[in-house]
């Protein structure tokens, strides 16, 4: 036995039955947020986006009605890529490294879907800030 079998050995099995207790279910969906962090570059940048707003957010003292329409293009950017990432992942199962249309057309919609979160968010937010920010932006031009 190798090191590389003692370390097989000392391994916990790859779990494939149902989650037995709440908290193991509440770890794989941790894992799976982590796994979203992980693989989607675009997500990084959402989560950054996502902190200028609410500082920005803050700093103009936005009203309750405000914060959830914010709240709400937030998580849509979030569950897009959520399903997103889904998507990849069993794509790349079924099809490995080989080329079919149909895995094209499967990744190019549900990349479309984030596409079309994003959209939505920017209108959300050009309909928040701009009381906000046209003033000074007329302020400044003189
Ligand atoms: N197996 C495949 N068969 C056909 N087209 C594919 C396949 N894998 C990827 N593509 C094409 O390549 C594009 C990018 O692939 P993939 O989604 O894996 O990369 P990505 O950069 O992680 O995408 P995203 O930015 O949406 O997360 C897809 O939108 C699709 O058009």
């Amino acid at each position: 036995m190798d090191l590389h079998d003692k370390k097989k050995a000392t391994e916990p099995a790859p779990q494939i039955e149902k989650n037995t207790h709440f908290l193991q279910a509440l770890g794989h969906a941790l894992e799976g947020i982590g796994q979203l962090l992980v693989r989607e570059r675009n997500m990084r940048f959402h989560i950054f986006a996502a902190i200028v707003v609410l500082l920005v957010g803050i700093y103009v003292k936005l009203g309750r009605s405000d914060w959830l329409w914010i709240t709400v293009a937030v998580f849509t950017v979030i569950m897009a890529e959520f399903v997103n990432t889904m998507v990849e992942a069993i794509v790349d199962l079924i099809v490995g490294e080989s080329y079919h249309p149909l895995a094209k057309v499967a990744k190019d919609v549900a990349s479309g879907a984030v596409l079309a979160a994003v959209a939505f968010a920017i209108v959300v937010g050009v309909l928040i800030f701009q009381p906000y920010i046209l003033p000074n932006l007329q302020m400044l031009l003189g």
